[in-house]
């Protein structure tokens, strides 16, 4: 008995030579990834997953030689790129000019406004997402770039309200500038070194929904993040507490008992549309957002940071996702260019 759709062997032969000879007179052209990335983000992100299911793909990657020009290597299809400093942007830039078919993942003006939390959701607070869903806010923020002294004095001035996250101005992919803390009162901001951001606490019931972006695609996951403060507990405490980075871990609130109103995702049409507006303002296609949602609302979000090229082995798939977003780099590129 033959299943509806199988063809008789012979034909499936024929089907079979006729592909490979297909193959053969248009063989697959190899996407090269040329890529540059600190040690730890190689080993985060090349995981052995990703190359196997790359080269099946015809994808391969490609370590940039630091020591050599940039100009002089390849030629790539990509280059992807972690790395910081004003010579390596400098020679981003400049093979960019000289190379405009090949796609840099990302241009360094683009990643630059998300390495000072300064700028980083200036474009979240631009946004108009409304009639989609639900409002997404950025928490009211303020920048210390000197004398701790006169910090309690600023953030009386500035009206903002305690609790405060306490953040390290500069994000420059180094432990320091993770390092976090929670302030109970303004008098002790003045411990803290500068240059820093204190910004709003936002109670959201320990859970963080975290997005990530590669080009159009998205994915979002649950993470723990930081319990509420409660008013009784900020009249009694006093102190600003150092707080590990609680969202990071690889492990995920997905699989936890959380009761259903914190862990509700956001409505998947906001993401959407929030993903898409950041992509054409940051002009960036690997990126990730942190997302809080407002204790005690159902669709009062809050974007508290926003991270560059952040750790997608952590994220569910990324393996397929990252490759056909890599193929469908070339598709675009194959597909914008002017008949031969
Ligand atoms: N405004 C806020 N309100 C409530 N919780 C916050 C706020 N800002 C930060 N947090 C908590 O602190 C954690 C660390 O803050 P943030 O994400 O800004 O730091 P980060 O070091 O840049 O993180 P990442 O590892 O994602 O780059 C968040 O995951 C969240 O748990
Ligand atoms: O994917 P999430 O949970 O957001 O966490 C990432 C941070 O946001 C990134 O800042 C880390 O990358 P850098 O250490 O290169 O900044 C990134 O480092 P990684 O790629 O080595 O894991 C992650 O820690
Ligand atoms: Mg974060
Ligand atoms: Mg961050």
């Amino acid at each position: 008995m033959r299943i509806h759709g199988e063809m008789p062997p012979e034909k499936e032969e024929e089907e079979k030579v006729k592909s490979l000879s297909l193959s053969i007179q248009q063989p697959q052209k190899l996407v090269v990834v040329g890529y540059a990335l600190t040690s730890k983000k190689k080993k985060s992100f090349l995981q052995p997953k990703l190359e196997v299911l790359a080269r099946n793909k015809g994808i391969l990657f490609v370590a940039i030689d630091l020591n050599r020009p940039l100009l002089d290597q390849g030629p790539f299809d990509v280059v992807l790129h972690k790395l910081l400093g004003k010579d390596w942007c400098g020679a981003i830039e400049d093979y960019r000019k000289k190379n405009p078919e090949v796609a840099v993942l990302d241009p360094p003006d683009a990643i630059e406004q998300l390495l000072n939390r300064q700028s980083m959701l200036n474009d979240v607070t631009n946004l108009n997402l409304s009639d989609c869903y639900g409002k997404v806010r950025v928490p009211r923020q303020m920048v210390i770039n000197n004398d701790p002294s006169s910090i309690p004095h600023e953030v009386t001035s500035a009206g903002l309200k305690l609790p405060l996250v306490a953040k390290p101005l500069v994000v420059d992919g180094t432990a320091k500038s993770h390092q976090m803390f929670l302030a109970y009162d303004q008098f002790s901001l003045s411990e803290l070194e500068p240059p820093l951001v204190l910004q709003e606490f936002v109670n959201h019931g320990g859970v963080l929904f975290k997005i990530y972006i590669v080009g159009e695609a998205i994915k979002v996951v649950r993470r723990f993040s930081l319990p509420n403060v409660t008013k009784q507990e900020l009249s009694k405490v006093e102190g600003v507490f150092r707080f590990p980075r609680v969202s990071s871990a690889a492990a995920s609130a997905d699989d936890a008992d959380l009761d259903p109103s914190v862990a509700e995702l956001p409505p998947l049409p906001l993401l959407e549309k929030l993903a898409r507006e950041l992509r054409h303002r940051l002009g960036l296609r690997l990126f990730n957002v942190d997302m809080i949602r407002e204790h005690g609302t159902k669709d009062v979000f809050y974007v508290i940071d926003i991270n560059y090229f952040p750790g997608y082995g952590k994220m569910p798939d990324y393996e397929h996702i990252f490759t056909d977003f890599l193929l469908s780099l070339m598709q675009s590129k194959y597909k914008n260019r002017p008949a031969q």
